[in-house]
């Protein structure tokens, strides 16, 4: 069905960059508040089927209004979306039983069992017979570890439990696309272990899953891809490995007294930054050049080098770094 150039599923950022089909995709998608309050700017979102997405970001970056455009429950007031192909929020009612999602948890009636819940939204759906209905509810419930909590009312759940009881709704049936808003909410380490262990197993399955986070470590493990949201805007996006090539190196090479300008001149020499001195110690990034291209043009030189460490940023401080965030929300 490609019929070339207009294929919102193979069509590239105007670069051609983005060969495999994809399951999501956003073209200039914005959301402006009546508020006056643009909590989406101009976002491209390219989400490739079979990949496990990580949409990062902090507190009030955008991630959810985004989320909610793409499951048609917020209405863009700019650009267009497309979720498995399919232009939303006009296809929605074709495409979303194929999309399991876990936004702020579907409305769960408190005096019910989780299990009753389940059967509530099973019968919304009504795609599967009673009999396979009850399988998945049973099994949606062992997956995200409710199964001896099933007939607990769900106003007794803790918010973990409420959480997980969210994406056994997401669980239901078999779907080719998860989108799950921040599933780590509420959960604790181990809970949070297990969800990550879920949403391997169901990309292992192959289902594309689309997950967000403000916690880089929370999800970063199960991630093949990342997206890193920042005041509305996407600052970076491609494959997990993007954020690590994103951290520069830093050289640090320590050598001895009356020889710091001669090292310095070799630094300088290779191209690189102007170094920071402290004493006998010179620090300069690397900017692409091998550490031992370093080390050996100090060495011919006749420059003594008593310390040399190569330093790469974790991906929590590129992570920072690339959104501008401490501990306070955006806005
Ligand atoms: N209905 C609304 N009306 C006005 N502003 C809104 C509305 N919903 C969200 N916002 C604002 O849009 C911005 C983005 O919010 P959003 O919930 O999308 O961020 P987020 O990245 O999902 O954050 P969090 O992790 O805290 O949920 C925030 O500044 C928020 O206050």
């Amino acid at each position: 069905m490609s019929t070339g150039v207009l294929d919102p599923a193979r069509v590239g950022q105007g670069s051609g960059d983005d060969t495999g089909p994809l399951a999501v995709r956003t073209d200039g998608l914005t959301k402006r508040f009546r508020s006056g309050q643009v909590a989406v700017d101009d976002l491209a979102l390219r989400v490739p089927r079979g990949a496990v997405y990580g949409f990062l970001g902090p507190n009030g970056s955008g991630k959810t209004t985004t989320i909610r455009m793409l499951l048609g429950l917020v209405r863009p007031t700019g650009g267009q979306a497309w979720l498995l192909d399919q232009p939303m929020p006009d296809a929605g009612a074709a495409v979303l039983p194929r999309v399991g999602a876990l936004v702020e948890g579907p409305a769960f009636h408190p005096y019910l069992s989780g299990r009753a819940n389940l059967d509530r939204l099973a019968a919304v759906d009504a795609t599967a017979d009673p009999r396979t209905a009850a399988r998945r509810r049973d099994e949606a419930l062992e997956r995200v570890g409710l199964g001896a909590a099933a007939e607990k009312r769900f106003r007794q759940y803790s918010l973990g439990m409420k959480q997980r009881l969210g994406l056994a709704a997401a669980l239901l049936q078999p779907r080719e696309l998860l989108v799950l808003d921040e599933p780590t909410n509420g959960l604790d380490p181990q809970g949070t272990r297990e969800v990550r262990h879920l949403v391997r197993e169901l990309a292992d399955a192959g289902t594309t899953v689309l997950v967000s986070s403000h916690l880089l470590a929370e999800i970063e493990q199960v991630c093949t891809h990342v997206g890193i949201m920042s005041r509305g805007h996407l600052v970076l996006q491609g494959a997990r490995s993007v954020l690590a090539e994103r951290g520069q190196a830093r050289v640090s090479v320590t050598t001895t007294t009356g020889h710091v300008g001669a090292a310095a001149r070799v630094l300088r020499g290779l191209g690189l930054e102007e170094p920071v001195v402290d004493g006998l110690r010179l620090d300069a990034p690397v900017d692409g050049l091998a550490p031992e291209d370093v080390s050996a043009a100090l060495v011919r030189a006749d420059v003594p080098v008593v310390g040399f460490e190569v330093r790469r940023p974790s991906l929590e401080q590129v992570f920072v770094e690339l959104t501008g965030e401490g501990f306070d929300v955006a806005r």
